[in-house]
């Protein structure tokens, strides 16, 4: 199995390093524009390789996609990360331009690649790879809600004082303020987490998971990479070992949830073939008035993305 990542800055390596030290697959690609970027990168996993005993080959190029032919899955991370003060919306102009060019390079090299999605903003940059790359929409998909559930279940773990391997969640909507925590899909050792945390806290938790990017954003000057290069690889290993993983993923809706043709988080079955099935939950009023909320803002970022392209 070979599986090449886009952008070789501090997602892309975290993603090619995990997935090399976990021996995920055979081969890891890893694919900068900045001449040399990727190759000391994947230089520097492979030397890493007989202290951390694997044997996943790690090859670095830098913009040359003959070298990715035939991937079995493709992590995109190329483009900007936000600076303090930003928005990820506001990094839309830059990134579709290099999300476009770099899916158009992917899919002429490996047309039967599922493509992974991480550039900002995330379920517009999945918007754009999908209609880029003419694939189903099962094989495009993007990554947020693995991130944004751990984010949720280490704040709780931190809260309960209890291990994060304990904590299970789900969470829908799309990668921004507007995200949809859902506390009745969350547990704790199979515990509704309503019977151990009083609702001010819980709520407040949630709050802090919905800017939780923004928040080390604030703290670091620039974007996460370690929760979010290990969220990446969990979507490729899911894919790679056919495990059938039930994790949020963002995924064209087409008519789940009552929403059609926009790019929203949402659980799903995640294996051999991309995303196998849409998991419809039973949502109460409130949640689902949240998630048209983040549909609609979704939709109007979607809609710049549309003028962006036709220009
Ligand atoms: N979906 C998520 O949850 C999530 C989480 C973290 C970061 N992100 C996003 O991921 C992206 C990458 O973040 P980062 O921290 O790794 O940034 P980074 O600046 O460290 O790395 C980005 C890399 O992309 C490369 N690049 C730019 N244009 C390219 C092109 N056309 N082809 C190939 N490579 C190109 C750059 O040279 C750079 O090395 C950002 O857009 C960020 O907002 C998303
Ligand atoms: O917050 C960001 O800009 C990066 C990423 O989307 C994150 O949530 O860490």
């Amino acid at each position: 199995m070979k599986v090449t990542v886009v952008g070789a800055g501090n997602v892309g390596a975290t993603c090619a390093d995990i997935l090399a030290y976990r021996e995920v697959v055979n081969e890891v690609v890893l694919v900068d524009i900045k001449e040399g970027m990727a190759e000391g990168k994947a230089l520097d996993i492979w030397q890493k390789a007989p202290i951390d005993m694997y044997d996943t080959r790690t090859v670095g190029v830098t913009a040359d996609y003959s070298r990715t032919a035939n991937s079995d899955v493709v992590v995109i991370t190329s483009g900007l990360p936000r600076k303090p003060g930003m928005s990820r919306d506001d990094l839309i102009e830059t990134n579709a331009g290099i999300v476009k060019s770099v899916t158009e390079q992917v899919v002429a090299h490996s047309p039967n690649a599922i493509i992974i999605v991480v550039s900002n903003p995330l379920d517009v940059m999945t918007y754009q790879a999908h209609i880029t790359s003419k694939l189903p929409r099962t094989k495009v998909i993007g990554m947020a809600g693995i991130l944004d559930t751990a984010r949720y279940r280490a704040f709780l773990a931190e809260a309960l004082n209890v291990s994060p391997k304990d904590i299970q969640a789900m969470l829908l909507g799309g990668h921004g303020d507007t995200m949809v925590p859902l506390p009745r899909y969350t547990t704790v050792g199979g515990i509704p987490v309503t019977e151990l945390i009083d609702a001010d806290k819980l709520n407040a938790i949630i709050e802090r998971t919905k800017v939780g990017g923004g928040e080390l954003v604030k703290l670091m000057g620039t974007s996460a990479w370690y929760a979010p290069g290990s969220a990446a690889a969990q979507m490729v290993e899911a894919i790679v070992r056919d495990q059938k993983r039930v994790v949020p993923v963002c995924i064209k809706l087409e008519g789940e949830y009552g929403i059609d043709n926009c790019y929203l988080g949402v659980p799903v079955v995640l294996g051999k073939n991309g995303v196998e099935k849409v998991i419809e939950l039973q949502l109460d009023e409130k949640e689902m008035s949240d998630l048209r909320t983040s549909r609609d803002h979704v939709m109007e970022v979607m809609n710049v993305l549309d003028k962006i392209n036709n220009k």
